[in-house]
């Protein structure tokens, strides 16, 4: 049943920012149609959506990398054009994707400045650019040291604060934040949340897309809802509920679904690791994971978590320690190794290491079993490489007009979910899975999760390495936190959200403390 629609939020005085029947076709593809978009001074404005429904296309286009070929726009009530990223720029709007587009091999303090040194007669004034710097990253959370530290040094979520940083710095009038939470975790979310208040309080417009609801009714003034290429509104977001939110998105009912699954904790052991480490990575990790359970690493960034499940693939060296899989001594030197020894992963950094751009979804979906294709010989079972890539198409509702669309171009959310079709054609033994749900909508997060459900009752060992809380409580028979760079402590399902982040950032609750003395932690 179609959801009713709020009131649309009223609006008074000139906007910052007004788009009227844009669209947008990638060619038969039409990926925005007649989209409209009121921006206020000083507003922090959500814009969400379903996995292809354009919110990208829409930002692209108001920061100058796409170019739109109807409707138009105007800033300070003023008609104007954006040609270019640069001139968005000059015009005072700022974007930080996902990615930092920063250098890596400039410092913070040179990568905030590049391009309007601050100088004094001839000569850079190094002084007061770095007053400017540590004020900024105060505002982080960050050190002064950051300052002179390479860029290429830092995380992808300080780098992220950098460019946030970065935009601050150029005294933007309306800053896009492309999905800023999704590689963050509670404690410099809030940090993100303090910066973006504190901006707004200033007058500057914020265009915030999002795929996790629940933080925008933390955050958020307003949202745009945008479905199949079309902005269905503009609400308050005193109006909504996350329930309320999700149905506008999805055009009906959306209902997520609890786990059902029993935790199996008699399975074999398929992952063993043994007081591994790596350098000053992380250091006497002893794990195991049994076939039919989910094992789930959760920690703030930075504590280790992601380098710890790139171990288990291939892609962090390990310097002590051992691993066994499937009760064989295990030391994959790349992740083409690992999967030849019989573990399946959807890597943290898919785009560099998940996906072959330039090949049709059918063929992504397939390179990792090719085996299974293999009728005769050499010869390749078109017809079952169809099927199965249809059936996971369904099964992960991916957005794309035929299974020979080139990967490159579905949005992100969309070729994430292939990649993630690609490890589940051949039901592995072991899967690892890092951040399973980044950047997907909420639909197909319940999906994921319960793919994860089914493969893992199946008798797959499976092994999430998550920054995502609600994530890591959902899945979890077994949620181990680490800390440091080392297991800190474990709970099993059932376990509050409290208890595990406190234990994350350090702190053991009086009733954990005196479980662990008792030797009964669960
Ligand atoms: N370069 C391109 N070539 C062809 N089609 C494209 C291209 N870029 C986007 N599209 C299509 O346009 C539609 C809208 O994509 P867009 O990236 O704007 O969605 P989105 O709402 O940002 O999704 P996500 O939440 O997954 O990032 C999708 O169907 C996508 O496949």
């Amino acid at each position: 049943m179609a959801a009713a629609l709020p009131p649309q939020r009223t609006v008074e005085g000139t906007p910052r920012l007004s788009l009227t029947g844009v669209s947008k076709r990638y060619g038969g593809v039409r990926a925005i149609r007649s989209a409209d978009f009121t921006l206020m001074p000083g507003e922090v404005h959500a814009v969400v959506g379903e996995n292809g429904a354009g919110k990208s296309t829409m930002i692209k286009i108001i920061a100058g990398a796409e170019y739109a070929d109807t409707g138009t726009f105007e800033m300070d009530g003023e008609p104007v054009q954006v040609r270019s990223a640069a001139e968005a720029l000059n015009m005072g709007i700022a974007t930080v994707y996902q990615e930092a587009q920063l250098f890596g091999q400039l410092t913070v303090g040179e990568n905030i400045f590049l391009g309007r040194e601050k100088t004094q007669g001839a000569r850079i004034d190094w002084a007061a650019q770095k007053k400017e710097v540590v004020d900024l990253l105060a505002a982080f959370g960050l050190p002064e040291s950051f300052v002179t530290r390479k860029v290429e040094e830092l995380s992808a979520a300080e780098q992220q604060q950098v460019s946030i940083a970065k935009a601050l710095a150029e005294e933007a009038k309306i800053l896009i934040l492309d999905e800023p939470s999704a590689i963050l975790t509670d404690a410099e979310i809030d940090n993100l949340f303090t910066a973006v208040r504190r901006l707004a309080a200033e007058g500057v417009s914020i265009i915030y897309i999002t795929h996790r609801l629940d933080e925008l009714f933390e955050i958020c003034d307003v949202v745009t809802v945008m479905r199949d290429g079309e902005t269905l509104g503009t609400f308050d977001i005193e109006h909504l509920s996350v329930g309320a939110l999700a149905d506008l998105m999805v055009g009906g009912e959306f209902a997520g679904s609890a786990s059902t699954r029993d935790a199996d904790s008699t399975g074999e052991v398929k992952l063993a690791l043994h007081h591994l480490g790596s350098g000053r990575r992380f250091h006497d990790v002893s794990f195991e994971v049994r076939g039919g359970e989910v094992v789930v690493l959760y920690g703030l960034v930075g504590s280790g978590v992601a380098e710890i499940a790139g171990a288990t693939y291939g892609m962090q060296s390990v310097t002590s320690g051992s691993m066994e899989l499937l009760g064989r001594r295990f030391r994959p030197r790349s992740a083409s190794e690992a999967q030849r020894a019989g573990l399946a992963m959807l890597p943290a950094n898919r785009k560099k290491e998940g996906m072959f751009s330039f090949q049709p979804i059918n063929f992504n979906i397939s390179v990792g079993s090719l085996h299974l294709f293999r009728s005769l010989g050499v010869m390749m079972n078109r017809a079952k490489e169809r099927t199965t890539a249809d059936n996971l198409i369904k099964a992960l509702s991916i957005k794309t007009p035929s299974q020979e669309q080139k990967i490159s171009a579905l949005s992100g959310g969309n070729a994430q979910k292939v990649v993630l079709a690609r490890q589940l054609v051949n039901r592995p033994e072991v899967l690892v899975l890092a951040e399973p749900s980044q950047g997907v909508d909420i639909g197909a997060k319940d999906e994921i999760h319960k793919l994860i459900d089914e493969v893992c009752d199946e008798g797959t060992a499976v092994l999430v390495a998550t920054s995502d809380l609600m994530e890591a409580l959902r899945i979890a028979d077994r949620l181990i936190v680490i800390r440091n760079g080392t297991t800190f402590t474990e709970f099993s399902r059932g376990v509050s959200q409290a208890r595990v982040l406190a234990a994350a950032s350090g702190e053991l609750s009086a009733e954990d403390q005196a479980e662990l003395a008792e030797g009964t932690h669960s």
